[in-house]
């Protein structure tokens, strides 16, 4: 909508996609806090965050899958803070912006303890949105790809509701998320809580668990330790891998932009597991054999964002491919597995 400013000159207001908006972000003091902090993606966010010097960062995380380690470079800094904390319990602190990313999100650790993961999605939403609810702050929830469960269309819009089995071993994680979806929403009709929701697709990079169980961080760790590369059945399924830079970009525009969401971030570069394999193999060692193994059950058969809402609304889209990611990704998985450095140089 078109307003007038004090010259009666008209003006359109920005737009979520606006350079301002986001540049304003950069010049505002916040303090943010990052639940999950501690894990593969939330330790990434909270360098970004870091970055700008004008943001205080709280991190809480029970340490169930993520790790000090992650965020060793910061403990001690004057702006940074790192609780244990278990989102299940309440936790008051004077913030602006919540990151609430905190969830174990390798199917082989939310299964390990379902009750826990449901727990963790129902309970810990409901308590970081009471503390938004409290302390007035904008609230951005890491949902994900699997509220879509198995998706008969694809690829996948947000406007698509999803084929879910409400029933399943993986609903604790499926259905978790689906509530806090609409926990989220409930609280901003409600309450007015200022929120934003982020449906994940499958992202990779440095920092993942090297027992993680998840496809991209078994084919390294299996092509470095030359162990086959176990593509589990039939193998034509598909996913579309983000790497985790891309991810945090696409993570901050949303809490700074106007558009509540859901908006699907991802990477529309969509693979099978065995051209996965393919790909590891000739880029980390084409000496490894490739093993097919059982799947789980509710394996998704297929997956893909549709990204136009991202590209229009937060001016966001991905620029790493596999093929860059998958290098950085190694050299990470070589160091902390203890080989020899790789000759691999790939930089982005
Ligand atoms: O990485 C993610 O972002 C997502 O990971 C999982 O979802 P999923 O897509 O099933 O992730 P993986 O466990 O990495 O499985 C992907 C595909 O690889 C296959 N896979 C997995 C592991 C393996 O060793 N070999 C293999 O072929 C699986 O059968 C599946 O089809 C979680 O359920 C999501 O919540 C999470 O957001």
């Amino acid at each position: 909508m078109a307003t007038a400013n004090g010259n009666g000159v008209t003006t359109k207001p920005p737009p979520s996609s606006s350079p301002l908006r986001y540049s304003k972000y950069c010049q505002s003091n916040l303090r943010i806090l990052v639940t999950g902090g501690a894990g593969f993606i939330g330790s990434h966010l909270v360098d970004k965050l870091m970055e700008n010097e004008k943001n205080e960062v709280i991190v809480v995380d029970n340490f169930f899958t993520g790790s000090k380690d992650n965020l060793r470079r910061w403990i001690g800094h004057p702006r940074f803070e790192l609780i244990r904390h278990d989102v299940t319990e309440t936790f008051l602190a004077e913030v602006d912006r919540i990151y609430h990313l905190a969830c174990p999100a390798s199917p082989i650790f939310y299964k390990h303890n379902p009750v826990k993961t449901i727990k963790t999605n129902v309970i810990g939403t409901l308590n970081m949105l009471g503390l938004a609810k409290r302390v007035g702050a904008r609230i951005l929830l890491t949902s994900t790809s699997e509220v879509y469960g198995d998706p008969l269309e694809h690829p996948q819009t947000e406007e698509y509701w999803g084929n879910v089995n409400p029933i399943g071993v993986r609903s604790c994680y499926d259905e978790g998320k689906r509530v806090a979806e609409t926990l989220m929403f409930d609280y901003h009709r409600q309450h007015g809580i200022e929120i934003r929701i982020a449906r994940i697709f499958n992202t990779y990079g440095p920092r993942m668990n090297i027992d993680d169980g998840r496809v991209v961080s078994n084919f390294i760790a299996q092509a470095l330790r030359g162990e086959p590369l176990t593509v589990q059945l039939p193998g034509t399924q598909t996913r579309s891998f983000c790497y985790v830079s891309d991810m945090v970009d696409g993570l901050i525009r949303l809490m700074e932009g106007d558009n509540i969401g859901p908006i699907n971030i991802g990477n529309p570069g969509e693979f099978t597991m065995i051209e996965l394999a393919e790909t590891v193999k000739e880029l980390i060692n084409p000496e490894v054999t490739v093993k097919r193994v059982e799947n789980t059950p509710d394996d998704p058969r297929q997956r893909k964002p549709d990204i136009t809402k991202a590209k229009t609304l937060l001016g966001w889209e991905p620029k790493v491919s596999l093929r860059q990611g998958l290098p950085l990704m190694e050299e990470d998985f070589r160091q902390r597995l203890g080989l020899s450095e790789n000759k691999v140089e790939a930089k982005v």
